[in-house]
C-alpha cells in the first residue's frame, strides 16, 4: 500500500533540506503539511510560542510526550544549551523509526533520547535510568486525555521541582478538558493561555503554560 504520512513526510525532508540544518527541517515538514497533506505537528503558528518557551526557560533537562515525527523535537532541541538533554517518548514504532531520522536529518541526535514506549511506563523509570532528578521543561503533545494522568505521575515520581514549566499543545482543539481544570484551579500551578491557531488551519487553537510552584 505504499508509504505512510509519516514516510512521505519524512520524504520530503530528505528531499529538500539540508542536513545538519534544524531550520530548513522545520519549513520542509511545515511546507510540506500546509501544501501537500496536513499532520499533527504543533506548526508554524504555535511553534514561534513553542520556541519562546523554551528560549525562556533554557532547560538542562527536558521531556516531551509524544513524539510522532519529531518536528517539535527539532524545534525544542536546537535551542537547547550545550550539554543539555531532551527526552522524547513515542509508543508507536513506525513513527519512532521516522522521528530518529528527522532528529537525525537536523544533526540533533546527540541533544535527544528518543525512547520508544508508553509514557506511563516510562515516567517511573526515568530517575533510575537516566539519572535525571527533575525536569525544567516538559511539553505535552501525547493522547490528550493522558495530559492530566501523566502529570500528577511526574508529581508523584517527584520528577518536577519548584519552577519546572509544562508547555501543553491543544488545549482548544481537540482540547483537553480535565487537564485545564486541574492546572488552572491547582494552588500548585501558576498558568497561562497562549492563543493561537490549530497548526495549518484557521481554527483557533492555543497552548498552555503552567509553572510548577513546588
Ligand atoms: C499510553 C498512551 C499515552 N502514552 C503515550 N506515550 C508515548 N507516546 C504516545 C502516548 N500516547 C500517544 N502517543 C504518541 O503521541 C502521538 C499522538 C498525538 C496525539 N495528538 C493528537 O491527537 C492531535 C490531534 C490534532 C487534531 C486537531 C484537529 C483535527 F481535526 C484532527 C487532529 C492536532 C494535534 O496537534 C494533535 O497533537 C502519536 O505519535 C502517538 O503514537
Ligand atoms: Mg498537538
Amino acid at each position: 500500500t505504499g508509504l505512510s504520512r509519516p514516510q512521505r513526510m519524512l520524504k520530503a525532508v530528505q528531499k529538500n533540506a539540508t542536513k545538519g540544518d534544524p531550520q530548513s527541517v522545520i519549513a520542509a515538514i511545515d511546507y510540506y503539511c500546509r501544501h501537500k497533506e496536513w499532520a499533527m505537528n504543533v506548526g508554524d503558528d504555535k511553534g514561534p510560542i513553542l520556541d519562546s518557551v523554551v528560549s525562556e526557560v533554557n532547560p538542562s533537562t527536558a521531556l516531551e510526550l509524544g513524539t510522532y515525527c519529531g518536528y517539535s523535537t527539532v524545534r525544542i532541541a536546537r535551542l537547547l544549551s550545550p550539554g543539555s538533554k531532551l527526552i522524547t517518548v513515542e509508543f508507536n514504532p513506525a513513527y519512532a523509526a521516522v522521528a530518529r531520522q528527522i532528529i537525525a536529518h537536523a544533526g540533533l541526535q546527540n541533544k535527544v533520547t528518543l525512547v520508544e514506549g508508553g509514557s506511563g511506563d516510562l515516567i517511573p523509570k526515568i530517575k533510575e535510568q537516566f539519572g535525571i532528578t527533575s525536569f525544567d521543561f516538559v511539553f505535552l503533545d501525547h493522547w490528550k486525555d493522558r495530559y492530566l494522568p501523566d502529570i500528577k505521575l511526574l508529581e508523584d515520581c517527584g520528577l518536577l521541582k519548584k519552577g519546572s514549566v509544562l508547555l501543553a499543545d491543544n488545549v482548544i482543539c481537540p482540547g483537553t478538558p480535565e487537564y485545564l481544570e486541574y492546572v488552572r484551579n491547582s494552588p500548585r500551578y501558576k498558568s497561562q493561555y497562549f492563543q493561537s491557531y490549530l497548526e495549518y488551519t484557521k481554527a483557533e487553537d492555543g497552548l498552555e503554560k503552567s509553572v510548577f510552584l513546588g
